[in-house]
Formats: structure tokens, sequence, C-alpha cells
């Protein structure tokens, strides 16, 4: 191992570390934009690996809730801009920086972190698992025709880039989480995405979805410059009427060939709106999928709820060590147990299993989970069983 150290970064120091990351990452150093990208920076929270004097490596997270089965919504580290020094990489410096995070964390007493991986090599030997799944819809304007009795109750209001950074914040903060997954969006989280609508070559518009109740919804777009698509990078809606509003709007967009919207929830039922479903829309898997580390293990499955009978869970967490353990899994409680294991898995692979996204039988069948104990696979995919799929919503 060569010699370096970890500390975490004053406010004057933010600036170049987020340039080692785009440097990491292959893009040039950061300019004007630094004035939005500067306030994504959550003091405190920004790590940096020193060779000597010379900053190598970088890591920063900020602050957020991630709403979990049931409904209760724990604190979660959102784990962003790592980069390595292309000249001390594989040295162990994400590793260190991994680790430096963690127990910052605990220290916090934060029970969950997330990430969006750039590779998927990285991060499971960390603890972190594929949490979500996403989907892309892709509608053909020409030929798609919505049904006529989708649900309408609204109005659609078109707001530029200034309005946008005004009254998008107030809006998602209202919304309901409907889903597991979903992200509380801080302060230090949009800063991000202005800078993106901001500096998009194309215009970035938002359209507001008001139902009797006021806003209950919204997507942000931008037309290709071809005019082949309308790309649709957010949509959040609070009930059915507001999504079938916001898709009729989108459908009726002039001079597009198609809609494309990108990071949808698995079930989510786009086609279900028009005339043909499967005709005219596609829809594919994509990869945006989130990473979650249970980074205290009792205390993220006891803030979420479960049904059915209880099952022994054996978790093994190598970079942890304290999570590592058994645990009786049951509606009314989880606990440490003595018991037998029902079924034996790495922290990583209870990540996966966490938000509902996969069962147990596949993750067992597919050699993620060992079965202990017959039976309790099965049992554990009523356990951990959610009605509706899980889905974050956010990138950072
Ligand atoms: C959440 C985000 O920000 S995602 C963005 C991540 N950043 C990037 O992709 C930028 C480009 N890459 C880099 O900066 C670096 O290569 C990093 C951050 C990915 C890795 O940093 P390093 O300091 O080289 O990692 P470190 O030496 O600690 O490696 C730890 C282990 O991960 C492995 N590893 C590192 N990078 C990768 C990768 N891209 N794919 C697969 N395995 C990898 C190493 O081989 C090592 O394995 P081992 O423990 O079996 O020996």
């Amino acid at each position: 191992m060569s010699d370096y150290s970890l500390r975490v970064l004053r406010p004057d120091e933010h600036r170049a570390a987020n340039n080692l990351f785009r440097s990491s990452i292959h893009v040039p150093p950061v300019g004007d934009d630094w004035r939005y990208a500067e306030r994504a920076y959550q003091p405190g929270r920004v790590l940096g690996a020193f060779d000597d004097t010379k900053m190598i490596g970088t890591a920063r997270s900020f602050d957020a809730e991630m709403t979990v089965p049931g409904g209760k919504r724990p604190a979660v580290a959102a784990v962003t801009a790592v980069g390595v020094r292309a000249d001390r990489t594989r040295r162990g410096v994400l590793t260190a920086l991994m680790r430096r995070q963690f127990e910052d964390f605990v220290t916090r007493g934060v029970p969950l972190a997330a990430l969006y991986a750039s590779e998927p090599g990285i991060y499971g030997r960390f603890g972190y698992g594929v949490a979500t799944r996403v989907q892309k819809h892709t509608v053909d304007l020409r030929r798609a025709r919505l049904r006529p009795g989708i649900p309408a109750n609204g109005e659609i209001e078109v707001v530029g880039v200034d309005e946008m950074f005004e009254r998008l914040p107030g809006i998602f903060a209202e919304l309901p989480h409907t889903r597991p997954g979903m992200m509380t969006r801080p302060e230090y989280w949009w800063p991000g995405f202005e800078r993106a609508a901001r500096t998009s070559p194309q215009p970035c518009l938002a359209a507001i979805h008001h139902g009797p109740d006021g806003p209950d919804g919204f997507v942000v777009y931008t037309v290709r410059e071809d005019r082949s698509a309308l790309e649709v990078t957010t949509q959040h809606v609070a009930n059915s009427a507001a999504f079938a509003g916001l898709w009729r709007f989108l459908a009726g967009v002039d001079l597009v060939g198609a809609v494309e919207a990108f990071d949808r929830p698995l079930d989510e039922p786009a086609e279900l709106l028009f005339t043909d479903p499967g005709a005219f829309v596609s829809t594919e898997a994509l990869a945006g999928r989130l990473w979650l580390r249970l980074v205290d293990v009792p205390a993220a499955l006891a803030a979420r709820e479960y049904d059915g009978e209880p099952v022994v869970l054996d978790v093994a967490d190598p970079v942890l060590e304290a999570n590592s353990g058994r645990y009786l899994v049951s509606p009314d409680r989880v606990a440490v147990t003595t018991e037998p294991a029902g079924l034996r898995l790495d922290v990583s692979a209870l990540a996966m299993l966490y938000l509902g996204t996969w069962s147990a039988s596949a993750l067992a069948a597919a050699g993620w989970i060992e079965e202990v104990e017959p039976g309790a696979a099965a049992r554990a995919d009523r356990l951990f069983r959610t009605e509706i799929a899980a889905w974050c919503g956010t990138r950072f």
C-alpha cells in the first residue's frame, strides 16, 4: 500500500475535489458552472485522500432520507463524486475512502447509504447491492393514440428554467413518496439538477400538473435538436390522474416524433394509457439502478414493515463486522437471535432483498442467498414482498 492520508476537506478545497472527480471520469475541469456545483458540496461530507500534499482521491455524500417499505423515511447518505487520480488507482485509495465514509455514517447513526455506480464491478465488495430496477418507455407519437377514457382532472402549466428552480423544490417536497426507494431532495441535491438544466444545449422545460388540490405532479423534459424525440428526464406524480394528465400533455406536444421517458418504475403502466398496448409503445430495461448499503443492519431491518411468517437471516458483513450475525425478521419484531439460520447471505444480497426488488427465491436460485432451512426462501418471499415496485427516481 502506498503512503497516503485521508481527511474531510475544507470548503475552499471542494473545487479541487470536483476537478479531480471530473478528471477521473474524463471531463474537463469545471468552469463557470462551478457556481451551481459548489452548492452541491455539503460541508463536512467531502473527503480527500492525499499523497504528500497532492489530492489523489475524493468521495462525497449528502444527507437525505429514503422511504422504505411501510413508509418510514430513515436517513440515507447519498454517495457520489467518487474518483481516484488515474496514476494512483488500484492501491486501495477507494477502499480507504469507502471505509472512512462508513465510519462517519456509523458515528452519525445513518442506517443506509446509496449510490449510482459508474461501473457494476466496483461497489459490491463494499456491501452495496442493486436495490431497484428501472425501464424506459418509448412512445411513437405518429402512431400511438391515447385511450379516450384515461383519467383527467387537471391543468398543465409549462415553465422555463428560472421558474423551474423556484417552484419544483417546493412541489417535490409536498408530493407523497408512493414507492419504497424514493428519496428526499435536500438543498445539496438541487444544484446538480439546476446545472444540468441550465447548461443543456436544448431548452429544458417543466410541465406541472395542477389537480383539484394544487400541484400534484411534474415532468422535466427537453426536445432533441432534430425533434425526433422529446426526452423526459424526470416525472413525479401523486396520483393516477396526474400521471395520465402529464402523459396526455406529452403525447400532444407538436412537431416531435416520439416521447422517451427514462428511469421509470418497473411496474409503471404507461402503455395502458394507449389504445393498443405494446403496439407503438415499447419498454426496455435500463441500467440506471440504485445501489443500496445497509450500514446499520438491525436498524435498517427494523425500519421497514413485513408480512407473513418469521425467517432467521444469517448475515455476513466483512466490511462492517458489527452487522454480521443472525436476525429474526418477522412482522412483529426484528431481533438478534441464536436460533438456527433459515437463509445465509452477504450484506450486499440483503440490500437486493430489502426494498422488495428481488424475491429471496430468485436470489437463492441465482446463488446470492443460501437456503439453509427448506421453505425459508418462500417465507422470505412473502416477508419482503412489496405491493408496488421500488424506485428511487432521483439521480445523484
Ligand atoms: C458513486 C460514484 O461516484 S461512481 C463513480 C466512480 N468513479 C469512477 O468511475 C472514476 C474512474 N475510476 C476511478 O476513479 C477509480 O478507478 C475507482 C474510484 C473506481 C477505484 O479506485 P481505486 O483506488 O483504484 O480502488 P481500490 O484500489 O481501492 O480498489 C478496490 C478493489 O476494487 C477493484 N476495482 C477498482 N475499480 C474497479 C472497477 N472500475 N471495476 C472493477 N473493479 C474495480 C480493485 O481491483 C480492487 O479489487 P481487490 O480488492 O480485489 O484488489
